[in-house]
């Protein structure tokens, strides 16, 4: 069975994940667990697992692990398949009726206002970056079309993670992220961070022009650094070799321009999991900031709501411990009629608060776009 097959047979609740080398439906739940302490998560998941080879968890872990649990299952069926690209991007453009309604949390100018504040923050606080996050509330007249919206977004995005999570309460996670938290194959791990924007632009011109500019721009490259730096950190004690490149790369979505750096280790203990591993890293300072704590007092004082399962971390682990877990970025929460969408931003000392509320809106095109209602 090839993807575009398995993408038929998702039907909301199950988890979908969708990357450059595979494809996974998993439906139904054999066991669940859910915990607010991730490192109990990450000791009963491959203790669950170990008696049966083969066998996957999958699910998610919220921004705030100490407030919001994680909640992982072992699908009853767990099916895997090659990569869904080239073939996806034939699939049929599915139409999806608007929203009835669209309201933003904040207002716009409340988060120009927010951002506004942050810089002050940053600095008055000794902060490096803090990342501030809007959301976009769609109400639909019947029940949101998940399916045909990750069906769309699994067309547009032929690379990255494409994804949908069952949440807790019926909820479920959809969205597309070019962002790897951790992954890990035997010895072998990777973390793929993000940080620094730029919008595509449909003018090939400006497209370039945009590029252009992110590439040489000294705030984008703070911003990335203090991200790459963490990612290093945190990963060094874990690895006898860690290949960092110099400077970072300029990588698109059909959406946004970014920079990132591909940073592979190799591990010196092979009993640590992808999840202790995505646990060690979350919260990295491309969702939350630098010093972590301190940034994540500043979110909550700055965003009028809780993030829940936006910028987590999205995944799965077999019983070995080898898994793949990507940041819960570009996503929205879906429940019954209501859908959530997330888009925040990096912000360091030199930042601007307009230039930062229009990343946002290119941001939500992302999924904007999978709803047809760019
Ligand atoms: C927090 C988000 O993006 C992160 C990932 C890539 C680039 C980012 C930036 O340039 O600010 C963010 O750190 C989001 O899309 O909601």
């Amino acid at each position: 069975m090839d993807a575009v097959e398995l993408i038929e047979d998702y039907t909301p609740g199950d988890f979908w994940f969708a990357t450059s080398r595979h494809t996974i439906l998993g439906s139904g739940s054999r066991l669940t667990f859910t915990d607010t302490d991730v490192p109990a998560l990450g000791d009963a998941v491959p203790a669950a697992l170990a008696g049966s080879p083969g066998s996957l968890a999958v699910g998610v872990l919220p921004f705030d692990t100490t407030a919001t649990p994680g909640y992982l299952v072992v699908p009853s069926v767990a099916r895997v398949s090659g990569p869904a690209h080239p073939s996806a991007a034939a699939l049929p453009r599915l139409t999806i009726d608007g929203p009835s309604a669209v309201r933003a949390v904040p207002e716009p100018v409340a988060h120009v206002e927010a951002v506004a504040r942050a810089v002050r923050a940053l600095q008055d606080r000794g902060l490096r970056k803090v990342v501030l996050a809007r959301a976009l509330d769609l109400e639909f007249p019947g029940e949101v079309p998940a399916k045909a919206v990750l069906r769309n977004l699994l067309k547009d995005n032929s690379h990255g993670y494409t994804f949908a999570a069952a949440l807790p309460g019926g909820r479920s996670l959809l969205g597309a992220t070019p962002e790897l938290l951790l992954s890990r194959s035997g010895r072998r791990v990777v973390s793929h961070p993000h940080a620094g924007s730029a919008p595509r632009s449909a003018d090939p011109v400006t497209d370039r022009e945009n590029a252009d500019r992110l590439s040489s721009s000294r705030k984008d490259h703070v911003e990335h650094a203090v991200l790459s730096e963490a990612i290093v950190e945190t990963l060094r004690p874990f690895c006898r070799r860690l290949s960092v490149p110099r400077t970072p790369s300029l990588v698109s979505t059909p959406t946004m321009w970014h920079l990132s750096t591909m940073v592979t280790g190799e591990l010196v203990d092979p009993d640590v999991t992808a999840l202790h591993l995505a646990g060690a890293l979350h919260p990295t300072p491309a969702i939350c900031g630098s010093p972590t704590v301190e940034a994540r007092e500043l979110v909550g004082e700055l965003e009028p709501f809780d993030r829940g399962y936006y910028a987590g971390t999205v995944g799965w682990m077999d019983a070995s411990g080898d898994g793949e877990w990507a940041v819960s970025i570009r996503c929205a929460e879906v429940s019954s009629s209501r859908m959530r969408l997330y888009a925040g931003g990096g912000i360091v000392p030199a930042s601007d608060p307009k230039a930062e509320l229009d990343e946002t809106s290119a941001k939500f095109r992302t999924l904007l776009r999978a709803m047809g209602l760019e």
